[in-house]
């Protein structure tokens, strides 16, 4: 694997005993807009068999209005939005599915109402020098979100603590070793690719 060495943040990076080895776990890839939730969100979801879900297809259009206007979003813009991908995350925590979301979930109150009671939720949090962020969403074409956001989505950002159950990886690294890393962590003694591979759902269209 190239690129450099992946070190855990100190408490962070562990998944706890109780999550190994059961069912498989629902993957909340988080951080500011341009860090990476989608390229690594797909990419986990595809090597461990699972569904993805892109949190920024559930937005409702006023959102995406706002955000391509250069307005950031409010708690308030954000509520139904996370009441949305808290009952993906839910539906699949009672069906024993593993799943992949990408979704910023920049404040903890938002990762502790999309985890809900589902104990087998892992945040995987994408972070990075603002500078670099901001290159690389200016180099993404296509897409809503203006670099000037980077400056308010930075702001919003509360830091996952090691009371939280995350992975933690700079966004230097290179996608692929982000995801060969997760995924060993995430499965511990559990096989991926035996796993009913997961439904691509209209969900992302
Ligand atoms: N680890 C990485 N190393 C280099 N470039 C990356 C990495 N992760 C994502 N990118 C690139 O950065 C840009 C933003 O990534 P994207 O997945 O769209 O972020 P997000 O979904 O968080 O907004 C894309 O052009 C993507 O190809
Ligand atoms: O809560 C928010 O302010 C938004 O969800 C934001 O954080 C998210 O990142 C955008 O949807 C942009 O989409 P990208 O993350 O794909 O740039």
């Amino acid at each position: 694997m190239n690129g450099p060495p992946i070190a855990p943040s100190p408490g962070l990076n562990i998944i706890p005993p109780e999550l190994s080895g059961g069912a498989p776990l629902i993957v909340v890839v988080m951080g500011v807009a341009g860090c990476g939730k989608s390229s690594v969100g797909q990419s986990l979801a595809a090597t461990l068999g699972d569904e993805f879900i892109e949190g920024d297809a559930h937005h409702p259009p006023a959102n995406i209005e706002k955000m391509s206007a250069g307005i950031p979003l409010t708690d308030a813009d954000r509520d139904g939005w996370l009441a949305t991908l808290a009952g993906f995350i839910a539906e699949a925590h009672r069906a024993e599915r593993g799943l992949v979301v990408a979704c910023s979930a920049l404040k903890r109150r938002y990762r502790d109402r999309l985890r809900g009671d589902c104990e087998r939720v892992v945040f995987l949090h994408l972070h990075g020098d603002k500078a670099l962020i901001s290159s690389r969403m200016g180099a993404r074409t296509a897409h809503f979100m203006p670099t000037a956001l980077v400056d308010s989505q930075f702001a919003d950002l509360e830091m996952p603590t090691a009371d939280e159950v995350v992975l933690s990886y700079e966004v230097t690294l290179p996608a692929e070793a982000i995801v060969a890393d997760a995924c060993a962590r995430l499965t511990g003694d559990r096989k991926t690719g035996d796993r009913k591979t997961g439904e691509k759902s209209g969900r992302n269209a």
